[in-house]
Protein backbone atom coordinates (compact mmCIF):
# COMPACT_ATOMS: atom_id res chain seq x y z
CA UNK A 1 0.00 0.00 0.00
CA UNK A 2 1.33 3.34 -0.97
CA UNK A 3 0.39 6.48 1.19
CA UNK A 4 1.17 10.14 -0.17
CA UNK A 5 1.08 13.17 1.91
CA UNK A 6 0.46 16.03 -0.68
CA UNK A 7 2.91 18.61 0.70
CA UNK A 8 2.29 21.68 -1.30
CA UNK A 9 1.20 25.12 -0.19
CA UNK A 10 -2.62 25.46 -1.41
CA UNK A 11 -3.71 22.38 -0.19
CA UNK A 12 -2.03 23.27 3.11
CA UNK A 13 -3.81 26.50 3.24
CA UNK A 14 -6.97 25.11 1.87
CA UNK A 15 -6.76 22.74 5.23
CA UNK A 16 -6.34 25.58 7.66
CA UNK A 17 -9.29 27.22 6.38
CA UNK A 18 -11.23 24.29 6.43
CA UNK A 19 -10.45 23.56 10.10
CA UNK A 20 -11.26 26.65 11.37
CA UNK A 21 -14.73 26.23 13.42
CA UNK A 22 -15.88 29.49 12.29
CA UNK A 23 -15.34 28.65 8.67
CA UNK A 24 -19.17 28.51 7.58
CA UNK A 25 -20.91 25.76 5.62
CA UNK A 26 -21.16 27.41 2.19
CA UNK A 27 -17.07 28.01 2.11
CA UNK A 28 -16.41 24.46 3.67
CA UNK A 29 -18.32 23.32 1.13
CA UNK A 30 -16.32 25.40 -1.75
CA UNK A 31 -12.51 24.44 -0.31
CA UNK A 32 -13.58 20.44 -0.06
CA UNK A 33 -14.49 20.69 -4.00
CA UNK A 34 -10.99 22.50 -4.64
CA UNK A 35 -8.60 20.28 -2.50
CA UNK A 36 -10.18 17.57 -4.10
CA UNK A 37 -8.87 18.90 -7.91
CA UNK A 38 -5.63 19.29 -6.06
CA UNK A 39 -5.53 15.87 -4.25
CA UNK A 40 -6.46 14.34 -7.55
CA UNK A 41 -3.83 14.98 -9.60
CA UNK A 42 -1.82 12.98 -7.78
CA UNK A 43 -4.46 10.29 -6.85
CA UNK A 44 -4.53 9.84 -10.46
CA UNK A 45 -1.07 9.80 -11.59
CA UNK A 46 -1.45 5.95 -12.66
CA UNK A 47 -4.80 6.51 -13.95
CA UNK A 48 -5.04 3.78 -17.34
CA UNK A 49 -4.47 5.66 -20.74
CA UNK A 50 -4.42 5.01 -24.08
CA UNK A 51 -2.67 6.65 -27.07
CA UNK A 52 -5.36 8.70 -29.39
CA UNK A 53 -4.91 10.50 -32.58
CA UNK A 54 -5.90 13.74 -32.58
CA UNK A 55 -6.14 16.54 -35.80
CA UNK A 56 -4.48 19.65 -34.76
CA UNK A 57 -5.43 22.72 -36.82
CA UNK A 58 -1.74 22.17 -37.80
CA UNK A 59 -1.14 18.59 -37.77
CA UNK A 60 -1.93 14.98 -36.98
CA UNK A 61 -0.63 13.96 -33.87
CA UNK A 62 -1.01 11.36 -30.95
CA UNK A 63 -2.53 12.38 -27.39
CA UNK A 64 -3.97 10.61 -24.63
CA UNK A 65 -7.12 9.57 -24.11
CA UNK A 66 -8.88 7.34 -20.68
CA UNK A 67 -8.57 3.86 -20.92
CA UNK A 68 -11.89 1.26 -21.04
CA UNK A 69 -13.20 -0.03 -18.60
CA UNK A 70 -13.67 3.84 -17.03
CA UNK A 71 -12.32 4.29 -13.75
CA UNK A 72 -15.30 4.07 -11.12
CA UNK A 73 -15.79 6.85 -8.31
CA UNK A 74 -17.40 6.19 -4.95
CA UNK A 75 -17.92 8.80 -2.65
CA UNK A 76 -18.77 7.14 1.02
CA UNK A 77 -22.10 8.92 2.23
CA UNK A 78 -22.88 10.84 3.08
CA UNK A 79 -19.60 13.48 3.75
CA UNK A 80 -17.83 12.47 0.57
CA UNK A 81 -20.47 13.45 -1.64
CA UNK A 82 -18.83 16.86 -0.59
CA UNK A 83 -15.70 15.17 -2.68
CA UNK A 84 -17.78 14.06 -5.70
CA UNK A 85 -18.37 16.53 -8.01
CA UNK A 86 -14.36 17.62 -7.87
CA UNK A 87 -13.67 14.37 -9.09
CA UNK A 88 -15.92 14.20 -11.90
CA UNK A 89 -14.92 17.16 -13.34
CA UNK A 90 -11.20 16.29 -13.56
CA UNK A 91 -12.12 12.60 -15.09
CA UNK A 92 -15.68 13.13 -16.85
CA UNK A 93 -15.55 9.91 -18.31
CA UNK A 94 -15.82 8.61 -14.59
CA UNK A 95 -18.89 6.45 -13.55
CA UNK A 96 -20.29 7.17 -10.02
CA UNK A 97 -21.18 4.27 -7.48
CA UNK A 98 -22.17 4.76 -3.97
CA UNK A 99 -21.41 3.49 -0.50
CA UNK A 100 -23.39 4.45 2.87
CA UNK A 101 -21.82 3.80 5.29
CA UNK A 102 -22.04 5.34 8.91
CA UNK A 103 -20.25 5.39 11.80
CA UNK A 104 -21.96 3.86 15.11
CA UNK A 105 -20.77 7.10 17.53
CA UNK A 106 -21.09 4.79 20.92
CA UNK A 107 -19.72 1.71 19.40
CA UNK A 108 -17.51 2.76 16.56
CA UNK A 109 -19.12 0.16 14.48
CA UNK A 110 -19.90 0.67 10.42
CA UNK A 111 -23.27 0.37 9.43
CA UNK A 112 -23.60 -0.27 5.38
CA UNK A 113 -27.03 1.50 4.73
CA UNK A 114 -26.44 2.14 0.87
CA UNK A 115 -24.59 0.61 -1.79
CA UNK A 116 -25.34 1.19 -5.49
CA UNK A 117 -22.24 0.06 -7.35
CA UNK A 118 -21.87 -1.87 -10.81
CA UNK A 119 -22.16 -5.69 -9.85
CA UNK A 120 -18.82 -6.65 -11.45
CA UNK A 121 -15.97 -4.71 -10.82
CA UNK A 122 -13.40 -6.41 -12.90
CA UNK A 123 -10.30 -4.57 -14.29
CA UNK A 124 -12.18 -1.63 -12.44
CA UNK A 125 -9.54 1.52 -11.08
CA UNK A 126 -12.04 2.97 -8.11
CA UNK A 127 -11.06 6.31 -6.59
CA UNK A 128 -13.14 6.04 -3.04
CA UNK A 129 -13.70 9.81 -1.36
CA UNK A 130 -13.79 10.36 2.06
CA UNK A 131 -12.67 13.33 3.83
CA UNK A 132 -11.80 11.58 7.48
CA UNK A 133 -9.87 8.74 7.88
CA UNK A 134 -10.14 8.02 11.43
CA UNK A 135 -9.96 4.71 13.09
CA UNK A 136 -10.18 3.30 9.15
CA UNK A 137 -13.31 1.34 10.20
CA UNK A 138 -15.42 2.77 7.15
CA UNK A 139 -12.18 2.96 4.42
CA UNK A 140 -11.24 -0.74 5.52
CA UNK A 141 -15.11 -2.06 4.94
CA UNK A 142 -15.20 0.01 1.64
CA UNK A 143 -12.14 -1.59 0.23
CA UNK A 144 -13.21 -5.18 1.15
CA UNK A 145 -16.56 -4.16 -0.47
CA UNK A 146 -14.66 -3.14 -3.40
CA UNK A 147 -12.42 -5.95 -4.03
CA UNK A 148 -15.21 -7.91 -3.08
CA UNK A 149 -16.67 -6.94 -6.28
CA UNK A 150 -13.64 -7.60 -8.50
CA UNK A 151 -11.71 -4.02 -8.42
CA UNK A 152 -8.74 -4.39 -9.56
CA UNK A 153 -7.23 -1.49 -7.35
CA UNK A 154 -8.59 0.94 -4.87
CA UNK A 155 -7.41 4.50 -4.54
CA UNK A 156 -8.34 6.35 -1.64
CA UNK A 157 -8.41 10.28 -1.66
CA UNK A 158 -8.86 11.57 2.11
CA UNK A 159 -8.63 14.81 3.69
CA UNK A 160 -7.15 14.04 7.10
CA UNK A 161 -6.14 11.10 8.28
CA UNK A 162 -5.22 10.05 11.84
CA UNK A 163 -2.14 7.54 12.19
CA UNK A 164 -4.36 5.67 13.75
CA UNK A 165 -6.55 5.46 10.95
CA UNK A 166 -3.56 4.55 8.43
CA UNK A 167 -2.15 2.04 11.08
CA UNK A 168 -5.22 -0.11 10.21
CA UNK A 169 -5.18 0.41 6.74
CA UNK A 170 -1.46 -0.52 6.54
CA UNK A 171 -2.74 -3.71 8.83
CA UNK A 172 -5.30 -5.13 6.24
CA UNK A 173 -3.48 -3.82 2.97
CA UNK A 174 0.19 -3.01 3.89
CA UNK A 175 1.34 -5.62 1.52
CA UNK A 176 -1.03 -4.97 -1.32
CA UNK A 177 0.26 -2.97 -3.95
CA UNK A 178 -3.31 -2.40 -5.45
CA UNK A 179 -4.14 0.01 -2.38
CA UNK A 180 -2.86 3.49 -2.49
CA UNK A 181 -4.10 6.19 -0.20
CA UNK A 182 -3.58 10.00 -0.72
CA UNK A 183 -4.56 12.62 2.10
CA UNK A 184 -3.78 16.50 2.41
CA UNK A 185 -2.93 16.08 5.95
CA UNK A 186 -1.85 13.52 8.42
CA UNK A 187 -2.55 14.53 12.36
CA UNK A 188 -1.87 14.18 15.61
CA UNK A 189 -4.05 10.94 16.59
CA UNK A 190 -7.95 10.54 18.34
CA UNK A 191 -9.90 12.18 20.91
CA UNK A 192 -11.32 9.20 23.23
CA UNK A 193 -14.27 10.00 21.24
CA UNK A 194 -12.30 8.84 18.03
CA UNK A 195 -12.60 12.20 16.55
CA UNK A 196 -9.41 13.44 14.59
CA UNK A 197 -7.20 15.75 16.23
CA UNK A 198 -6.44 18.83 15.31
CA UNK A 199 -8.86 17.03 12.62
CA UNK A 200 -11.80 19.33 11.76
CA UNK A 201 -15.26 17.78 13.54
CA UNK A 202 -17.97 16.15 12.37
CA UNK A 203 -17.13 16.86 7.90
CA UNK A 204 -20.91 15.25 7.34
CA UNK A 205 -22.22 17.58 9.78
CA UNK A 206 -19.88 20.56 8.42
CA UNK A 207 -20.68 19.95 5.12
CA UNK A 208 -24.41 19.88 5.36
CA UNK A 209 -25.67 19.83 8.92
CA UNK A 210 -26.60 18.06 11.71
CA UNK A 211 -27.46 14.44 11.16
CA UNK A 212 -30.26 14.39 13.61
O1 LIG B 1 -12.35 6.07 10.04
P1 LIG B 1 -13.66 5.95 10.78
O2 LIG B 1 -13.48 5.90 12.26
O3 LIG B 1 -14.51 4.85 10.25
O4 LIG B 1 -14.42 7.34 10.55
C1 LIG B 1 -14.47 7.97 9.33
C2 LIG B 1 -15.86 8.10 8.83
O5 LIG B 1 -16.60 9.00 9.66
C3 LIG B 1 -17.25 9.99 8.84
O6 LIG B 1 -18.49 9.57 8.39
P2 LIG B 1 -19.73 9.45 9.40
O7 LIG B 1 -19.80 8.07 9.95
O8 LIG B 1 -19.68 10.58 10.38
O9 LIG B 1 -20.97 9.63 8.44
P3 LIG B 1 -21.48 10.94 7.69
O10 LIG B 1 -20.60 11.13 6.50
O11 LIG B 1 -22.87 10.62 7.33
O12 LIG B 1 -21.38 12.10 8.65
C4 LIG B 1 -16.27 10.13 7.70
O13 LIG B 1 -16.83 10.79 6.59
C5 LIG B 1 -15.85 8.70 7.44
O14 LIG B 1 -16.75 8.02 6.59
O1 LIG C 1 -12.90 13.58 13.23
C1 LIG C 1 -13.74 12.90 12.61
C2 LIG C 1 -13.82 11.50 12.72
C3 LIG C 1 -14.75 10.83 12.00
N1 LIG C 1 -15.60 11.51 11.20
C4 LIG C 1 -15.54 12.87 11.08
O2 LIG C 1 -16.32 13.46 10.34
N2 LIG C 1 -14.62 13.52 11.79
MG1 LIG D 1 -20.41 12.31 10.27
Amino acid sequence: MRVQVVDHPLVAHKVTVLRDKNTPSPVFRQLTDELVTLLAYEATREVRTEPITVETPVATTVGTAFAKPTPLVVPILRAGLGMLEGMTRLVPTAEVGFLGMARNEETLDIITYAERLPDDLTGRQVFVVDPMLATGGTLVESIKYLFNRGADSVTCICLIAAPEGVARLEEAHGDDDRVHLVVAALDDGLTPEAYITPGLGDAGDRLYGLAE
